[in-house]
């Protein structure tokens, strides 16, 4: 996991061939990286899917299984990061020894966070000019109040980056640069005029890892000489594990330098399945806790944590298992949807490649097929011993774009296409807009739409006409009112009829989603079974808020009384009736109009800063911190989405092209008045057509 171009694919492709898994290297810019398989991402460079493979590395005298997954680094394909973190035991945590800690290397650091995920850390691209390990370590102290523990030390820097030195050894690593050969350094003692800094950070790094072990740092007092490397190693995997502690590494994958010290310690400090406590969830049936340990003893559980299409084996969902075993041609049961799935196949994944295997067993990671209804986040487990395991949670789409195809015989195909590539990713939406008919597809950022239309086109087959990207606004109510809606209608033969009385307004927790609807009417006024169609009707009509057509997120409403007709009321009058009434209440509940507000960082030289702040300033920007970095400052601030298009350009031309800048989603906000009533006017047309309706 890393900031965008770290070096994450590199690294990986390194591995693959260090551990025999290919006879070759691929590299990112030539578009030959095994990992990279999707041809967006070969043409551009770039990570945009996942990808799983397993490896097998030998460390000392065993040979142990190592399952990678290589997740993008730019923010708009953060639910890769989000689901890869959710299931992996340990990560790599890569940085570039010259970007240091960026604002990507922070959200997926936080992300780790969020799942307890122990990991190293490993400082690429050693061999750039103004490479700097220490201060990489220093930054990751600094800005992610990390506990960074150098366990290597860099043989020179720049282009003079010969090798490391192993400082649990005591020895150094030569690289010779040769990217054919898989044991292409010597092991050899370390170089004279580093040994006074191999020794001082040796003993730093041991009086780290002795901190958190008794009996080691009474030897570290006494002797700290006889203080075996396997002693070390003990220590280290058991800081690491409980994350007290990141095992620092550096090395320049591109030029093939450190790579198979980092397998070496993946084996060495990240937790084996085995490792991780038993995993918690809750027994649908009875909401009663259960664990389960990862041993192939326990009964069957797993995570879907993806779902992708492959053009010759159809829908693979991706698997972690966490205990138990499943067998190819056997059965599972879906928590979420009470069902029983075949399971016809499983595959070993290698990246875009597929390898039958006979069972899945507790700690590996494998794609199934054959199954009728598994979703993102569903676990899968023995029907006889039901689990629902924690899932994950994806940000909302914030951009916007209507899309149609270009000739109108594509239409299904449009539908379809759109409706596969929604079902893998989470954090893509398709939707109709009332007002207009058209399709509005929703992600995380321009770059993401575009893959989706490049996507359309290319596997589909859907050529696509599309609109400017627009924000996805939202619109909250802020205040409770009370309203006394009547529907009636007298045509020729049965009429329409139907009356409420409601409260309607913001919900009390600020966590709340959907519609909270309390039903308090006494004595049958409004009778029992029209009421679940008075809250379909409220649910339905929160999908178009009352001031311009956008989406309510949370609201409460209170059915407080109401009237009916023995004749002309039915379950639709009601539906309507809640639905109109919405519109009007919606309107006296202090409506506010809610955009999107992106956390963005600049990086740029000190003489540009002026102009950088003065710029965002305009976009209606908030300065939230400044920070230097090397020579740069880092200027950070809250900006609105809707102000952020086409930034990147203008950047470029106030900073004659040396700044870089970098944003993602913080949360929403309400839109400041003048430009409220701007969105409200825009969308007029809209609204007036969906009352209409
Ligand atoms: N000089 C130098 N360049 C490197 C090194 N490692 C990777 N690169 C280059 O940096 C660029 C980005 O590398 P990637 O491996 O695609 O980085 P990534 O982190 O996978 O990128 P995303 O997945 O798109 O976020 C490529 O052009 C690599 O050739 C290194 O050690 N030294």
């Amino acid at each position: 996991m890393a900031h965008i171009d770290a070096g994450k694919t590199t690294t990986s492709e390194r591995i693959l061939f260090y551990t025999g898994k290919t006879h070759k290297i691929g590299e990112v810019h030539e578009g030959g990286a095994t990992m990279d398989w999707m041809v967006q991402e070969q043409e551009r460079g770039i990570t945009i899917t996942s990808a799983a493979t397993t490896a097998f590395w030998k460390y000392k005298e065993d040979t142990y299984q190592i399952n990678i997954i290589d997740t993008p680094g730019h923010v708009d394909f953060t639910v890769e990061v989000e689901r890869s973190l959710r299931v992996l035991d340990g990560a790599v945590a890569t940085f570039c020894a010259v970007g240091g800690v960026e604002p990507q290397s922070e959200t997926v650091w936080r992300q780790a966070d969020k799942y307890k995920v122990p990991r190293i850390g490993y400082v690429n691209k050693m061999d750039r000019t103004g490479a700097d390990f220490s201060e990489v370590c220093f930054q990751i102290k600094e800005r992610l109040g990390a506990n960074p523990v150098p366990i290597v030390l860099p043989i020179g820097a720049e282009d003079k980056f010969r090798g490391v030195i192993d400082l649990v050894y005591n020895r150094a690593y030569i690289y010779f640069d040769d990217k054919t050969v898989r044991d292409n350094y010597t092991i050899e003692e370390i170089p004279a005029d580093l040994k006074a800094e191999a020794s001082a950070a040796r003993a730093a790094m041991i009086e780290e890892v002795a901190a958190s072990d008794d009996a080691l740092l009474e030897k570290f007092f006494d002797d700290p000489d006889s203080i075996t490397p396997e002693e070390i190693i003990a220590a280290l995997r058991v800081a690491t594990i409980n994350m007290s502690v990141i095992p620092m590494l550096c090395g320049s994958s591109f030029k093939n330098k450190g790579v198979q010290l980092l397998l070496d310690s993946v084996i060495a400090y990240l937790p084996s399945p085995l490792d991780v406590e038993a995993i918690e969830g809750f027994n649908p049936k009875t909401d009663a806790e259960v664990s389960r340990k990862p041993s192939e003893a326990d009964p069957f559980c797993a995570l879907a944590f993806k779902i992708a299409t492959d053009p010759f084996v159809g829908r693979l969902g991706f698997i972690r298992v966490y205990s138990g075993k499943l067998d190819a041609g056997s059965y599972c049961y879906n928590s979420r949807s009470d069902k029983k799935e075949r399971i016809s196949r499983i595959y070993q994944m290698h990246a875009n490649k597929q390898n039958p295997i006979e069972f899945v067993g507790a700690g590996d990671i494998a794609a199934i097929v054959g199954f009728k209804d598994v979703r993102t986040g569903d676990t899968l487990c023995d029907e006889a011993h039901p689990i629902v395991l924690e899932s994950m949670t994806f940000p909302e789409p914030v951009i916007g774009l209507a899309v149609e195809p270009k000739t109108q015989k594509d239409l299904d195909k449009l539908g379809i296409g759109l409706g596969k590539l929604a079902e893998e990713d989470p954090t893509f939406t398709v939707k109709t807009d009332e007002h207009s008919g058209q399709t509005i597809i929703s992600g995380m950022g321009e770059l993401h739409l575009e893959i989706i239309v490049d996507r359309l086109k290319r596997e589909f087959g859907v050529e696509i006409n599309q609109g400017a990207p627009q924000v996805n606004y939202k619109e909250a109510l802020t205040k409770t009112v009370e309203h006394h809606e009547t529907f009636k209608k007298q045509t020729g033969g049965r009429g329409k009829y139907a009356d409420i009385i409601f409260e309607l307004g913001p919900c009390e927790s600020k966590e709340a989603t959907g519609l909270e609807f309390v039903d308090v009417v006494k004595g049958g006024n409004i009778p029992k079974e029209f009421i679940p169609a008075v809250e379909k009707g409220f649910k339905n009509a929160m999908v178009n808020g009352a001031l311009a057509g956008y989406q309510i997120d949370a609201m409460k409403v209170t059915l407080k009384d109401g009237k009916y007709h023995n004749v002309d009321s039915d379950a639709l009058s009601f539906e309507i009736c809640a639905r109109n009434g919405f519109r009007k209440a919606a309107l006296k509940a202090a409506p506010v109009i809610m955009e999107p507000i992106m956390n963005v960082e600049v990086v740029t030289p000190e003489e540009s800063m002026g102009d950088v702040i003065g710029d965002l300033t305009k976009r209606r920007g908030q300065i939230s911190g400044m920070d230097s970095k090397g020579n740069a400052r880092v200027v950070k601030a809250k900006v609105p989405l809707s102000e952020m298009f086409g930034y990147v350009t203008v950047l470029r031309t106030i900073t004659s092209g040396r700044a870089t800048s970098s944003m993602e989603f913080a949360h929403f906000d309400r839109v400041p008045e003048a430009v409220g009533k701007e969105i409200i006017e825009k969308s007029s047309g809209r609204l007036k057509s969906i009352d209409e309706d």
